[in-house]
């Protein structure tokens, strides 16, 4: 097996802002494994905050592609333990090798038994007035998203429920509105909050309290059950089984870069479904080839709700042509052996 690790950066079309800082632009390596037939491509894009550092993930690639190159692919998971990013890439560009070599797109070598076509996906607007989130929001309506998620809990709780009022009001019936909080709140902010937003039909509020604050959610829930509680940035630290018995949770928001992987982000999603909590599949804004693998990941769950993956537009630049476009607020699935993309080795021409 042959193993070659190439950096990349990526600009992002507009500053991000979540709990941790405002995202400019994407930094990762690249993994292709090769054998004599068939390759396979993996990402690691680390996010400070919510995975190893750049550093980190680095030197454990440096030591799984040595593992790589000797052909013990079991060497180069255990060399990239405990760096979730860069177990991430690992796994990754593995799991498209034999997707690769089995003839089966991954999402049915991550363990789907039927053919899928689509996965549905939300729409993300971000901070704005309510006209303007309301003007936001139509035009993803017009696109023909069906879910949108608001970013909230950047100034006062009174204006946000205004503007989550305005967005309720442009949008027609039937279309589902999340917001997402990063954190931003204590516990009487956000109990004030889901008591407004449920007058607005609002589905559920992600990562209301702190991460840390797991008996908080719980409470949230108890208290507001008219919105739902979804965790995101606690996953950065509590496993799925420390939500699912604090009872913490209506849904997960899984990040496969987060969770050291598509295979340990598969097994959770499929842990809290038994436990009547939804997995929602989101990225922290990574470069096609592992935005394209979280894709296969929700396609690999079946009846995934609307997931955060249409981040593709977020970026001002990407290392390839996109394989699963966002069409009428679904991404139509690849359906091409393994991923879909080589990424920069697309053609066989080193860029
Ligand atoms: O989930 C989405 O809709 C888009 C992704 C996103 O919001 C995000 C991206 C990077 C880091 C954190 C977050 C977040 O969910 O707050
Ligand atoms: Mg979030």
């Amino acid at each position: 097996m042959d193993a070659e690790l190439r950096e990349f950066a990526v600009d992002l079309a507009a500053p991000l802002e979540t709990a941790s800082g405002t995202i400019e632009r994407r930094e990762g390596v690249l993994l292709r494994v090769s054998e004599v037939a068939a390759a396979g491509v993996g990402e690691a894009t680390p996010l400070p905050g919510w995975t190893e550092s750049p550093a980190t993930c680095r030197d454990r690639l440096d030591a799984a592609k040595r593992r790589l190159n000797d052909d013990d692919p079991a060497a180069a998971l255990e060399a990239v333990e405990g760096a979730p990013a860069a177990r991430h890439a690992v796994h990754l560009a593995l799991a498209d090798l034999r997707a690769r070599q089995d003839g089966v797109p991954l999402y049915r070598y991550l363990g789907s038994v039927g053919r899928v076509e689509r996965v549905p996906v939300n729409a993300t607007i971000g901070v704005g007035s309510p006209d303007e989130v309301a003007a936001a929001a139509q035009g993803a309506v017009d696109r023909g998203f069906r879910c949108l998620k608001l970013k909230v809990g950047s100034g006062a709780v009174a204006e946000d429920t205004e503007r989550v009022a305005a967005v309720r009001e442009a949008l027609p019936r039937g279309v589902a509105l999340r917001t997402d909080a990063n954190g931003a709140w204590d516990r009487e902010q956000a109990s004030e909050a889901l008591r407004a937003f449920a007058d607005s039909d609002v589905e559920y509020v992600e990562q209301p309290l702190d991460s840390d604050d797991l008996s908080g959610h719980a409470d949230l829930r108890r208290e507001s059950p008219g919105v739902g509680v979804a965790l995101d940035e606690s996953l950065r630290t509590a496993s799925i089984d420390d939500v699912l018995e604090a009872d913490a949770a209506d849904v997960v928001v899984l990040k496969p870069m987060v969770l050291g992987g598509l295979d340990r982000a598969r097994r959770a999603a499929l842990r809290a479904r038994r436990a009547g909590v939804a997995p929602v599949v989101t990225t922290t804004v990574d470069a096609v080839v592992a935005r394209t693998g979280a894709i296969h990941l929700a396609a690999s769950i079946p009846g995934i709700e609307p997931c955060g993956l249409a981040t593709a537009d977020r970026l001002a630049e990407d290392l390839a042509p996109d394989p699963a476009p966002v069409e009428s607020g679904d991404i139509a699935v690849p359906q091409d052996d393994g991923l879909g993309t080589d990424g920069p080795w697309s053609g066989g021409v080193d860029a």
